[in-house]
């Protein structure tokens, strides 16, 4: 039997989740947690993710903990597999910080104060991007001068790879096929929101590039945009770069065009009439739909497109709006099937589809637990 606490930290959040797997068998969610409001200067909450973190483990059963897995979103060009973390591991993630501005620090903060409150435990940093290391030049290669691209580290990462990585998988098991077999466009439409392109399990495109930002439309992140917009709101906004990063960053996306990134209270106002609320929905599901046909042309031939995370598994609206009118395709939503209450992995495709829709709950804290426990395994410790 193994123990695994994995932390997921965030901004200003800390979610967490401690297993206990057996070495048959299912593994077990022994206690699981998320605190909020971190730094944020609220009553009660807590200054830093020290603090949150050591009232968390305070009430956890880590006797016999075997390992501690870590969510890190930027692994750079180094890490293509789960890294054991030493001092020059996280002197890496440290250096990694100017492309994810907004995450590896957090991501770091958990590293050092687990180190720090369990010395000699194995911990493990499990990295977003290191599933998109797969990418062909052609796929991760931005069209600027090669010279500065290359001194700068300008390149498409790609993120959420835990994410698109286990529901890849656990789509052609669904489907009943092995994975080798499987064209899959996974579609990870949480707070943040990617899209990857995964051929026999691995992927060759996704949306999101050199940081979180590029790509769908986000809860408050713009996506894709021209990059003349940045230019022009400095130039003749007299915007500093700093607030332009802030507006497209937390200010953009759902937020930015309705007032609010909560997909459920978009969908509330939207049924009520508010035509805020039905832009930004329509928006949103157009770059949902635009890049489904994108990854279509780069897979050559689809056998599932499956939707995950918050908005991808509740949101029924989202999933029919996005697909619609693409039946020439093969792709079709049977409206019966998307709409009932239930919540695990499901084909909603009409039968006999030629491409299967799927909802498949996805489950970053499980990969980052069961490829934390790889890593340790297999020696590297
Ligand atoms: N029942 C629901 N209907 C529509 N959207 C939902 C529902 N439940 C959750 N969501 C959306 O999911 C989002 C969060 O997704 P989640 O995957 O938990 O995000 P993250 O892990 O990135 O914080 C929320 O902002 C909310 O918009
Ligand atoms: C990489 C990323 O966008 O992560 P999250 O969805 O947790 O913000
Ligand atoms: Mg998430």
């Amino acid at each position: 039997m193994s123990r695994v606490l994995v932390l997921n930290c965030g901004s200003s959040s800390l979610k967490y989740r401690l297993f206990d797997v057996p070495a048959t068998g299912e593994p077990l969610v022994v206690a699981t947690g998320t605190v909020e409001q971190i730094g944020e200067r609220v009553p009660g909450a807590p200054h830093d993710h020290a603090e949150a973190l050591a009232a968390a483990m305070s009430d956890l059963p880590l006797d016999g903990l075997t390992a501690v897995g870590h969510r890190v979103v930027h692994g750079g060009l180094m890490f293509s597999t789960p890294a054991l973390v030493d001092d020059a591991v996280v002197a890496a993630i440290s250096d990694l910080v100017p492309l994810a501005p907004l995450h590896n620090p957090a991501n770091l903060a958990g590293i050092e104060v687990a180190r720090a409150l369990l010395p000699g435990i194995p911990q493990v940093a499990v990295f977003d991007t290191a599933f998109h290391r797969t990418l062909s030049p052609a796929a991760s290669t931005y069209a600027i001068d090669a010279e500065t691209a290359e001194r700068y580290g300008i390149h498409r990462y790609g993120f959420h790879g835990t994410s698109h990585a286990i529901v890849s998988r656990r789509t052609a098991a669904l489907l009943g096929r092995p994975l080798d077999e499987v064209n899959t466009i996974t579609l990870h439409l949480g707070n943040g929101a990617s899209a990857c392109a995964v051929e026999g399990g691995r992927s060759i495109a996704t949306s999101m590039g050199l940081s979180p930002l590029e790509g769908l439309v986000m809860g408050t992140r713009s996506g894709d945009l021209d990059p003349a917009i940045i230019f022009h709101l400095h130039r003749v906004a007299g915007m500093p770069f700093a607030e332009i990063d802030n507006l497209l960053n937390r200010r953009s996306g759902l937020v930015g065009l309705a007032g609010v990134n909560d997909m459920r209270t978009l969908l509330t106002r939207r049924a009520a009439g508010d035509r805020a609320a039905a832009l930004a929905f329509d928006v949103y599901c157009r770059r949902i739909r635009s890049y489904v046909g994108a990854y279509y042309a780069e897979l050559g031939r689809l056998d599932a497109i499956t939707f995950t995370a918050g908005v991808g598994e509740n949101a029924p609206a989202v999933r029919a709006a996005a697909l619609a009118g693409l039946d020439r395709l093969g792709i079709a939503v049977d409206p019966a099937r998307n709409d009932t209450p239930e919540r695990g992995a499901r084909v909603i495709s009409p039968p006999d589809a030629p491409v299967a829709v799927c909802v498949v709950p996805t489950d970053e804290e499980w990969e980052i637990a069961s490829q934390t426990l790889g890593v340790v395994a297999g020696g590297a410790a």
